[in-house]
């Protein structure tokens, strides 16, 4: 039976008067990769922001693992298992890769300021645990080669993987990622593709913002639709796909 891992009801966020999101609720179960689509300005980013505490909903209920994270901050959000990345890629550019990684596991370090200025030996056992566990990190997104380049010399395509990387430093239970294939070309976005695969097959949850139609079809268990700042559909990637309300979001008009 599939297990909830997140439950979201009747979420609306107002920006003065526009109503970018309108009493939204899904739930999502562990294992999946669930998709949520919708044309632009139908309130997907918003709704990452609100799970991510970087926005402050205005109503609503926000449970995650047990835990209530309605209006929570986004630090205790990534403490509680919630990481993401951003749509417009959001690394430090002037560091190297590998530096980009160790940054995203310090949420998760114990030793203190003082440990780390006065070379503990925890701090500094701490520290090689973490350049190793980076190491890793960029094997696994399959880009350990470029480990010690700066975050801005790296391709558009190994800059995704490498904010991947980070997010999955943060040891998430549920990985929400915005848009990762936008500006892949159709090799770059297969490969990106059978990485999410594998990040789920390894135990994490994915939610997923895609303007690639045929990517989310082929990858996503269920979608959800927005359109408006409302769910106007849910449910698996064929169901949806032939949704009158769906065609007529994207399209404009009703199917005949
Ligand atoms: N900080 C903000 N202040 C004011 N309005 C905002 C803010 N953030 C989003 N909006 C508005 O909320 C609505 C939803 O925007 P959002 O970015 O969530 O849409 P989206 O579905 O992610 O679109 P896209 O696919 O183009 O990224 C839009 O009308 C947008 O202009």
């Amino acid at each position: 039976m599939s297990e909830l891992l997140l439950k979201i009801d009747g979420i609306t966020k107002r920006f003065g008067g526009l109503h970018a999101l309108s009493g939204v609720g899904l739930t999502i179960n562990k294992g999946e990769i669930y998709g949520l689509i919708g044309p632009n300005g139908a309130g997907k980013t918003t709704l990452f922001n609100v799970l991510t505490g970087l926005y402050q909903p205005d109503e609503g209920s926000f449970s995650f693992n047990g835990l209530d994270l309605f209006r929570q901050k986004p630090n205790v959000v990534v403490e509680s298992g919630i990481a993401r990345t951003f749509q417009n890629i959001r690394l430090f550019a002037n560091m190297t890769a590998l530096e980009n990684v160790m940054v995203g596991q310090h949420v998760r370090t114990r030793s203190g300021i003082l440990g780390a200025i006065f070379h503990s030996p925890k701090a500094v056992k701490e520290e090689n645990d973490i350049h190793n566990k980076a190491t890793e990190l960029l094997a696994y997104v399959g880009i350990s080669k470029h480990g010690k380049e700066l975050a801005r010399n790296l391709s558009y395509g190994d800059q995704r993987r490498l904010e991947i990387a980070r997010a999955l430093a943060t040891r998430p239970t549920l990985l929400a990622l915005d848009e990762p294939a936008a500006g892949m070309n159709p090799k770059e976005t297969d490969d990106l593709k059978k990485l999410m695969e594998k990040i789920r097959n390894d135990g994490v949850t994915i939610l997923l913002i895609e303007h690639d139609v045929k990517l989310m079809m082929d990858l996503c268990d269920r979608i959800a639709v927005l359109d408006y700042g409302k769910k106007i559909a849910e449910g698996v990637p064929n169901m949806v796909k032939n949704d009158p309300r769906v065609i007529e979001a994207y399209l404009g008009v009703a199917p005949e």
